[in-house]
């Protein structure tokens, strides 16, 4: 504490004092320093008095004192100057705050008759000098309460403004008091008094009566922007004197929940495992494709990988710092696929969240949606999905007006879209579309060379797993899983394997340790080997039909099929023709 704080005071009751007293005064704080003074003292306020002063003895002993004869008191014992000193009497009187000595009043006499009125009166002057250290160390407490609270205000200043949510003090009419920094950007360019200038109508009464706080509400401000608030009424006494809010803009909001919910690892095209041609070819146009806007179509069988291309290709484009969201058609309930996909508006159906809900378009701005299984949305939201998709807007349920998106659609399904548009179970205006660019992702018993690589990286993810080091796979065991048809592709493997893992004892997996299904798909197989031998052209005239009934019609299918015969196109077609005529 020192007295510097309040040295205008200081200065006050010194010439205070001196006025009732007619003597001159000064005050000194405890390093000395003259903090104020009247009469010949005037001038020296701000210099050092001097160790050798007799205000040094006040403040280091703590007492107060009167000297009636300068030179012989206990405090002149130590003066230079106590044999030619020019004062005629002096009374010390320390300043003490909180027990500790924080300066000291002089009275000093420069004449006889200024000595024989301290000295007649002292007792007086004393009790007088003493109310007068108790006024200037109220004073100073008082100044230092001041600038605490000042100090305290100051840091919860700076603590409100480096938030990154915006905060608003309202009083009890809903006037705005207090906005931090955050609040002002928020809500730049709006007129900033009342909260009725910030939030809609429906908002700000909810906010005005409420006697409780309210957390994570939707609102809708003044110019339409969306966001999350909370609000706490500031109780008094049990009476609201005021509101603080806080608001997120929806899009933070949202980009934090992604930042959360996105792959710890981002997926790339080199976590995309494959080496056979079918392979490269979807992974080259799914990396070519990247970083175009372009729609693009995946289509392939369940567990193919169609999640794993798509985070890729979001992971590979512009957007791949933006979200990643994902929906699966099948899996949500046609009544609740609408309000899932394009969000609902507070009241739009019982059971509708307070505030709203943002849908999943919503939640993808700026990044990539991912529709899985789109062939199994139905008709009514396939004709809504299309106007989005035309007008970049979306319209949540029991909603007035559009909201902008600007979404990349990745959509996958397993089904044949094509005939489900000649059935009229998919709408063609939509295929077309979606269809701007279809990937082909091949099944797994297309691509069985590819068997070993997956299976190497599969095993080092269930030894991660499981805590096991099984590294390998005995050859007749993977002559098994080459033989296999994998009808759940990758998922089904990563799950096959899983289970080997888990029941071999040591580190190679044998035919023995995989699930009965398998091993009797496997003996069903061999069996063929026993049947009775058969002419060469009945076995491939079997094998084609075979082949086309697994693959399907139309040019795709035959191709494939011809692919996985292992002959030309041409000879499968002439092959066809001939059984046809005989
Ligand atoms: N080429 C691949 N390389 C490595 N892992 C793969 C590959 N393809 C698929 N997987 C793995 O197989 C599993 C299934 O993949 P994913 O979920 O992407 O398939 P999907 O086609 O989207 O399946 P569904 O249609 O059933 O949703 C995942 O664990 C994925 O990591």
């Amino acid at each position: 504490m020192n007295l510097q704080k309040i040295a205008s005071n200081v200065q006050m009751i010194c010439e205070a004092i001196a006025s009732v007293v007619n003597i001159d005064v000064t005050i000194v704080d405890q390093n000395l320093v003259r903090i104020g003074g009247t009469g010949r003292y005037k001038d020296s306020i701000g210099v050092h008095v001097g160790l050798q002063s007799a205000f040094h003895y006040a403040i280091t002993e703590g007492v107060a004192f009167v000297i009636e004869n300068p030179g012989t008191h206990q405090a002149c014992l130590s003066c230079t100057c106590r044999e030619k000193c020019s004062e005629h009497a002096e009374m010390c009187c320390p300043i003490l705050a909180d027990g500790k000595v924080v300066g000291v009043i002089g009275l000093i006499a420069f004449t006889e008759v200024q000595r024989s009125a301290l000295i007649s009166n002292q007792t007086n002057l004393m009790s007088f000098l003493n109310r007068m250290a108790e006024m200037i160390s109220a004073k100073l407490k008082e100044q230092e309460r001041t600038e605490a609270v000042e100090m305290l205000a100051k840091e919860l200043e700076v603590v409100v403004d480096s938030m990154n949510t915006g905060f608003v003090a309202l009083d009890a009419d809903g006037k705005v008091s207090r906005m931090n920094a955050k609040a002002k950007t928020i809500f730049k360019g709006y007129k900033t008094e009342d909260l009725s200038d910030l939030l809609s109508e429906k908002e700000c009464v909810r906010i005005l009566t409420e006697k409780t706080t309210l957390k994570n509400e939707y609102y809708v401000d003044v110019r339409g922007h969306r966001g999350i608030f909370d609000s706490a009424p500031i109780l008094i006494g049990g009476r609201v004197k005021g509101h603080v809010i806080t608001v997120k803009p929806i899009q933070e909001v949202i980009n934090v929940l992604n930042e959360m919910t996105q792959d710890v690892v981002r997926t790339q095209f080199s976590d995309i495992l494959g080496t056979t041609d079918v392979m490269w070819q979807a992974k080259e146009t799914a990396q070519k494709v990247a970083e175009s806007k372009s729609t693009v179509l995946l289509l392939g069988e369940s567990g193919t990988g169609k999640e794993l291309f798509s985070r890729a290709i979001h992971n590979a484009s512009t957007r791949a710092h933006a979200p990643f969201i994902a929906i699966n058609c099948a899996a949500i309930p046609d009544a609740l696929l609408e309000s899932e996909l394009f969000g609902y508006e507070e009241g739009a159906f019982t059971g509708a969240k307070r505030g709203g809900k943002p849908g999943r378009f919503q939640l993808a701005h700026k990044g990539t949606l991912f529709l899985d299984e789109i062939g199994d949305m139905p008709l009514h939201l396939q004709t809504k999905l299309l106007r989005v998709l035309q007008e970049s807007k979306v319209m949540p349920v029991g909603g007035e007006s559009m909201i902008e998106v600007d979404v990349r659609l990745i959509a996958a399904t397993h089904r044949n879209l094509e005939e489900m548009v000649l059935e009229g179970a998919f709408r063609q205006d939509l295929y077309y579309r979606l269809n701007v660019i279809p990937i082909q992702i091949p099944a797994l018993r297309e691509r069985v060379a590819d068997l070993p690589l997956l299976t190497e990286h599969i095993l080092n993810k269930c030894n991660d797993k499981l805590y096991k080091s099984v590294n390998s796979v005995s050859s007749d065991c993977m002559e098994e899983l080459m033989a296999y048809t994998w009808p759940g592709n990758v998922r089904e493997l990563e799950n096959t394997l899983e289970y080997a893992v888990n029941m071999a004892e040591g580190p190679v997996i044998e035919s023995f340790h995989l699930p009965k299904r398998m091993v009797q798909n496997f003996e069903k197989t061999h069996a063929h080997v026993k049947r009775e031998i058969e002419p060469l052209e009945t076995l491939e005239k079997r094998a084609i039909l075979e082949a086309l009934n697994y693959f399907g019609n139309g040019k795709a299918a035959a191709i494939r099929a011809a692919e996985a015969l292992g002959i030309s196109k041409a000879k499968l077609y002439r092959k066809l023709k001939e059984y046809k005529e005989n």
